[in-house]
């Protein structure tokens, strides 16, 4: 299995464009960071370059979201943009909260428009568009709820570079059954993303079993990356052994 560095959590000790060097020296080969826009994307890829690393996920900037009306093709296009320049193979299409005064429905409608949109714009890019559910504690209002919403959104726009960004703590604290959701998932799943509830820190140091789920992964045959979006309990570097005893 292949494990990437989320730089927005791993190795904050460090300003970020040092870390970059220090995901390379642990033994990372991709990262994933969700707001590269207050950089200049020329010099990122020249951080990506000389570590050594593939840039495996961005998000759509923030208040871009896919379920308003406003800001998002915007949003996008410099989404799109970043990630042709950092060689980023996905960009999570974030969906955003249920914006006041409207319907769920209105704005479910909105979300599916404006993905059917960029699915079009981004059609032969070589970048391939997730969505995330994203639990009700964290992310309030969020118009993604469960991860069968967001299969299914993917599927309805029946475009093959639309998929699931299947956030494993996201899915314990809302709906658990991991496993399952594994297995049921994997035609959509283009990503995943680790940690454990209820502190959000490395695997291993909550309430999900592991070995079961990093197995059910394994099994499912899944050739994707896997992102660690935790906050470490202490030194990012002194908290990785767990790749090692619960996916090894
Ligand atoms: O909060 C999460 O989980 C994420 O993956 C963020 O990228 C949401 O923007
Ligand atoms: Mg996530």
């Amino acid at each position: 299995m292949r494990f990437d560095a989320n730089l927005k959590w791993l190795f904050t000790e460090l300003p970020f464009e040092s870390r970059f060097d220090a995901a390379a020296a642990a033994g990372f080969e991709g990262v994933e960071y969700p707001n590269p826009y207050d950089h200049d994307p020329a010099v990122l890829a020249g951080r990506l370059r000389e570590a050594g690393l593939e840039q495996v996920l961005i998000n759509t900037p923030p208040g871009a979201d896919a379920c308003r009306a406003d800001g998002f093709r915007e949003g996008f296009a410099q989404a799109m943009e970043y990630a042709l320049a950092l060689g980023s193979g996905l960009v999570h299409v974030r969906a955003g909260a249920l914006p006041e005064g409207v319907s769920r429905e209105r704005a479910e409608a909105r979300l599916v428009a404006n993905l059917a949109w960029a699915a079009g714009q981004s059609r032969g890019s070589g970048v391939r568009l997730v969505l995330e559910a994203q639990n009700h504690r964290d992310s309030p209002g969020c118009v993604l709820r469960t991860q069968a919403q967001a299969a299914a959104v993917a599927e309805a726009l029946d475009a093959d570079h639309v998929g699931v960004l299947f956030d494993l703590y996201h899915a314990q604290v809302d709906e658990g059954d991991l496993v399952t959701k594994v297995r049921e998932l994997l035609p959509y799943t283009f990503h995943y993303q680790v940690a454990d509830p209820p502190g959000r820190h490395e695997p291993g140091t909550g309430e999900i079993g592991w070995r079961a789920v990093f197995g059910a992964i394994r099994e499912s045959g899944y050739r994707g990356w896997i992102g660690c979006e935790y906050e470490p309990q202490g030194r990012t570097i002194d908290g990785l052994g767990w790749i090692e005893e619960l996916a090894g």
